[in-house]
């Protein structure tokens, strides 16, 4: 008796030849990737089926999160000679599990055998009802699988889903538009699972604080990416939020901002030879993701873009989110943004369009040409290496500087620094353009974080901002 990981693959079982061949050498390669957090294991492959031996418990997890991979079964297996074995080995496994509740066996076979699956499931019943059982096929408390393969016998109780679809690289490559909400990580990761490369495309707009949340919820992306070191490409995008508040009316914002990061993805993918971009829009969820806005945005853009979250519900992406591991560091993620206007129109014009693309044209080509690249496997160490301007950190207020409070309305009527005005982060653009962009701001918060993100887009944008450590007490 042995113990394995009965690895199920996933639809492409129903393709012939090189495909299929190759298919399964992806999925293999990705596989030994996965077993790699386990201390590695040792594989065997048959048609159909490809078995892991090593650590069990942790293979199981981990090769349940291969793309290519339906499902995935932790199994005892060994050589038999006839159905009574079979029936012995079952009983010596399970009699424990079945006594006293209402159990069904389910048999598969695969070979040429002197018996039937009926007459596997016959012994095998039979010697768990004798220790007591009753068999339910039905409504079972518990099943237990048996498959029959050559002179193998494999014994299971778990099933584990695996995510399905096509082995990692086995439909080229994209890019995929990331911000580091709740969506557009669940796009790329369902291009994952149609087989896709792909790299990811992050434009930072906010500080060090919002970025490092956005790769992490990257990291989380790809550790998915089993077999695929991929890029993650990240564009300080402050020259097109400048350019957008200079020459582009507020209304037009939304959907400005929009066509410059397909335009910039367009320009990134050629370098990294995507043949599309990924964005997690779904129809209607906001103002810029109305049909004509999309279509206004991606108007001669060049590239297709994909959107796999077009027809789906919130919920549905939440979801799907929760499962992939990307929801909760993604729902919190601070959505400061320079560019959202109040008031979005929901389409533009071509002449719009035309104007946005002039007004936007350099500080694009700036941004795509300064792309900094990191691979998943140095993604890790790269993010300890991210911290704020040294200098953006003061213990008290610049003098005169605007003293800006970001905490909420009940904590600063209890208290706040004399002098101090409240808003919301959401605020602080019209806050400063109300005041004067040649002010000095100092921001606080309750930790400490928000403050520092907001001075540091601040400071993207031209302005004197700094964020003020509170001293215990205060
Ligand atoms: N800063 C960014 N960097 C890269 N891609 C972005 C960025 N902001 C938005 N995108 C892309 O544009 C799409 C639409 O953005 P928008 O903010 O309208 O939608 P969203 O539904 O909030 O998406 P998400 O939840 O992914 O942020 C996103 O799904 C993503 O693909």
């Amino acid at each position: 008796m042995d113990e394995v990981v009965v690895v199920r693959p996933g639809e492409f079982t129903i393709k012939r030849g090189a495909t299929r061949a190759e298919m399964e050498k992806l999925l293999l390669k990705a596989a030994r990737e996965a077993a790699e957090e386990c201390g590695g294991a040792k594989f065997e492959k048959e048609p159909g089926r490809i078995y892991a031996r090593g650590d069990t418990q942790c293979l199981k997890k981990a090769l349940a999160r291969v793309f290519g991979v339906k499902s995935v079964s932790p199994a005892y297996v060994m050589k038999f000679e006839g159905v009574a074995d079979i029936a012995r080995e079952a009983a010596r496994l399970w009699v424990g599990l079945a006594a006293g509740r209402r159990f069904a066996v389910r048999v598969h076979r695969v070979g040429n055998h002197p018996f039937t699956s009926r007459d596997v499931a016959a012994a095998v019943g039979s010697a768990l009802v004798a220790a007591g059982a009753r068999v339910d096929l039905e409504n079972p408390e518990v099943e237990f699988f048996v498959e029959v393969r050559g002179d193998r016998a494999y014994f299971y109780t778990e099933v584990v889903e695996g995510p399905g679809g096509l082995p990692l690289g086995s439909e080229g490559k994209v890019l995929a538009l990331v911000s580091g909400g709740i969506d557009s990580p669940v796009a790329a990761w369902l291009l994952m699972r149609r087989g896709a490369h792909v790299d990811v495309l992050h434009c930072n707009l906010g500080g060090t604080v919002a970025l490092r949340h956005t790769l992490e919820v990257i990291k989380r992306l790809l550790a998915w990416s089993y077999g695929y070191n991929a890029r993650v490409i990240i564009g300080d995008c402050s020259p097109v939020a400048k350019a957008l508040r200079s020459g582009v009316r507020e209304e037009l914002w939304n959907i400005a901002f929009k066509r410059a990061l397909y335009r910039i993805g367009a320009e990134v993918a050629k370098t990294v030879r995507a043949a599309a971009l990924v964005t997690g829009e779904s129809l209607g969820q906001v103002s810029s993701q109305t049909l004509q806005a999309l279509a206004a945005a991606e108007m001669g853009v060049g590239i297709p873009i994909l959107r796999p979250l077009i027809g789906m519900d919130k919920d549905e992406i939440t979801k799907l989110a929760q499962r992939i591991g990307t929801y909760e560091i993604s729902a919190k993620t601070p959505e400061y943004c320079a560019v959202f206007s109040r008031r979005p129109k929901k389409w533009a014009t071509r002449e719009e369009i035309e104007e946005i693309d002039f007004a936007l044209h350099d500080a694009v080509a700036e941004v795509a040409s300064n792309v900094k690249v990191v691979r998943k496997w140095q993604l890790a160490e790269f993010i300890k290496t991210l911290s704020p301007p040294e200098d953006i950190e003061v213990e008290t207020p610049p003098e005169g500087a605007v003293v800006v409070d970001l905490r909420d309305e009940e904590s600063y009527r209890k208290w706040h620094l004399p002098g101090a005005v409240r808003a919301d982060f959401d605020e602080v653009l019209s806050l400063v353009d109300k005041l004067g962009r040649d002010k000095t701001y100092v921001f606080y918060c309750y930790s400490g974080g928000l403050s520092l993100d907001v001075a540091e887009s601040l400071r993207k944008l031209g302005i004197k901002a700094y964020s003020l450590r509170l001293r215990r007490g205060t």
